[in-house]
């Protein structure tokens, strides 16, 4: 027996990443997205936990994050708080020994990147701004060389993309995805021409806001069979409306979206609920350029998610 008191505890599983999708309109193309990071704490009668070992009163924080991913089927995510007081409720009048429940709530909000020629609505920019950058490198030899860039720019879409007919070895167990999330937060780095470094008169402002619209217009238009084909069409399509720029480098983790398996639980999971896990990520680089133009971006930066 310990001589020393027990104080204040409590136990969980904090940061249950969980993505949802709800499908609106008579076909279901208007999709609506909420992202949450969501923590439960659970405090009760824990004291024989502590202190024998004995778990008769210990409801696994597996259990817990269960529960989240099914609850966000059952209810749905209305609001963040309408979603905690579900699982607050539940745990203290479900469990006789929870007799507090402390659910924490982040949530990434997230707004459409407009696509006026469909009406499928599935495509989706991170709020917040992304991080504009710049690198000018002034040499006597070979004068002005201008890289303009973003990184932090994070974009989803919640369908239209597909990954299937790749290598399978012995080691290979991803299933074939024929409808799935395809997120990922964007570092772009592009290079401009001579001409427009030289021109005291180029407008860089204008410039950073074309290539970053055309990048989002390709992620979204884009039926993807591969975040590899995404990215060259995005590089592609600033290549086509971008004269002045030269080459663009992209690098892009796929921010991978695991449909939660609500089976175990009697729930089916129509592409509606996800598990946004954060690591390990694919991730995918390469560099596009015109025709003729010696690349002159680094490829050996290290950039992660
Ligand atoms: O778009 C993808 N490209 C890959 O190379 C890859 N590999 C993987 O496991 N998932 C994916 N998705």
């Amino acid at each position: 027996m310990s001589k020393h008191v027990l104080a204040q505890n409590q136990y969980g599983k904090a940061e249950n990443r969980i993505v949802t999708v709800t499908r609106k309109g008579d076909d279901g193309a208007w999709h609506e997205i909420r992202d949450l990071n969501v923590s439960v704490a659970l405090r009760g009668e824990y004291r024989d936990v502590h202190l024998t070992g004995d778990n008769g009163n210990c409801l696994p924080t597996d259990t817990t994050k269960n529960t989240v991913y099914a609850f966000a089927k059952e209810h749905g995510v209305a609001s963040p708080e309408a979603f905690a007081i579900h699982l607050a409720r539940h745990f203290v009048t479900s469990q006789p020994v929870v007799h507090e429940a402390q659910i924490r709530v982040e949530e990434f909000g997230w707004e459409r990147i407009p696509v006026p020629t469909r009406k499928e609505q599935h495509s989706f920019v991170r709020k917040g701004q992304e991080v504009r950058t710049a690198q000018v490198t002034y040499s006597e030899t070979t004068g002005l060389q201008v890289l303009s860039g973003l990184k932090e720019l994070t974009v989803m879409n919640s369908t239209n993309s597909e990954f299937h007919g790749f290598i399978k070895d012995r080691y290979t167990t991803l299933q074939e995805a024929y409808d799935r999330i395809l997120a990922t937060k964007v570092t772009a780095r592009w290079a401009h021409s001579a001409t427009a470094a030289a021109d005291p008169e180029h407008d860089w402002d204008r410039s950073y806001e074309k290539v970053r619209r055309h990048m989002l217009e390709a992620f979204a238009e884009t039926y993807s069979y591969s975040l590899q084909q995404t990215l060259h069409a995005m590089a592609d399509r600033v290549l086509d409306h971008v004269s002045t720029v030269n080459e663009v480098r992209l690098n892009l983790p796929n921010k991978h979206h695991f449909l939660v398996d609500l089976e175990p639980f009697g729930l089916k999971n129509d592409n509606e609920v996800y598990f946004a896990a954060d690591r390990m990520y694919g991730l995918i680089e390469g560099t596009v350029h015109r025709q003729g133009v010696q690349p002159v971006i680094a490829t050996s930066d290290w950039i992660t998610a």
